[in-house]
């Protein structure tokens, strides 16, 4: 299990977040920070409001119509809803990748480069050397260096979902959130999924929904426990796992409900 540093520095931070869908209280006044270079694990039943939270962060949850906040997201101290924020720029910054893979039905190179052509850049070698990095960094580069040209849709699911990765991490973000990346996967693409977010964590800081235990103990340095929209407890992932504070955390982590 990695061990949680308390000096790390803060990289985001949510302060008395409430998300509703119209009248729909979906995350009731959650204030929780995401350590720098580190990976949380967001944990809770279903329902519970781990997406939601996750997708405020950089603001996805704008796209929904009906879909509101009250409450403070800090990205580097600043809030992500100041006036002055760009959303585009918000999401280069924080990126995503989502449960069900989604590549695009293009190249794995086009794949890769979209983000990259989408932000205007077009020199040939350049978005080669990007792409080329993406792959390594996402640990696929090896297995598609030859096949640059093929179809995205013509990779197993557990290379399809590190495509996305490298499409995420292409554009250089700064957080990653994870929406149960590897709930669709097989236990060896999973494992290489987990060794992945690992080794990410030294560049990125790292939010990963997850209804694994298993999953959050061996990738999170911190977990945070959510039901029915509140932040039951946060803390070092080894303390909430072998000795939480609340009975519901322990209730949920022992397997009596979920
Ligand atoms: N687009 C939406 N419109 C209205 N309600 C929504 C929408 N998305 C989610 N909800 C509701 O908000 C609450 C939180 O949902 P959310 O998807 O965030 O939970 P979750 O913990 O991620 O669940 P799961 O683990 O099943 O993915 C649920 O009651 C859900 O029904």
């Amino acid at each position: 299990m990695p061990q949680s540093s308390p000096t790390a520095r803060i990289k985001m931070e949510s302060r008395a977040l409430t998300l509703r869908y119209g009248a729909k209280v979906a995350v009731k006044s959650v204030s929780l920070t995401l350590p720098e270079h580190q990976v949380t694990a967001l944990i809770g039943p279903s329902g519970c409001g781990k997406s939601t939270f996750l997708r405020s962060l950089n603001r996805m949850n704008d796209l929904i119509s009906g879909a509101s906040h009250e409450g403070t997201v800090l990205l580097d101290g600043t809030s992500i809803h100041d006036r002055n924020v760009d959303v585009v720029d918000l999401r280069r910054r924080v990126g995503m990748v989502f449960q069900k893979s989604n590549p695009f039905p293009k190249s794995i190179f086009e794949n890769v480069a979209y983000g990259l052509r989408v932000g205007g850049m077009k020199d040939k070698a350049a978005l080669a050397a990007r792409v080329e990095k993406s792959l390594q960094g996402a640990a696929l580069w090896d297995e598609v260096k030859d096949r640059l040209d093929d179809s995205a849709l013509g990779l197993s699911g557990g290379q399809q979902q590190r495509l996305c990765i490298a499409r995420a991490l292409a554009i250089e973000p700064e957080v990653l959130l994870m929406d149960e990346p590897a709930s669709a996967l097989d236990p060896i693409a999973t494992a290489k999924i987990e060794e992945l977010i690992y080794e990410l964590k030294a560049r990125y800081t790292i939010a990963i929904v997850t209804h694994n235990m298993q999953q959050a103990a061996r990738v999170s340095e911190r977990t945070a426990f959510f039901y029915m929209g509140e932040l039951v407890e946060c803390g070092p992932t080894e303390n909430i796992f072998t000795n939480p504070r609340e009975k519901r955390t322990e209730d949920y982590v022992t397997g009596k409900f979920g």
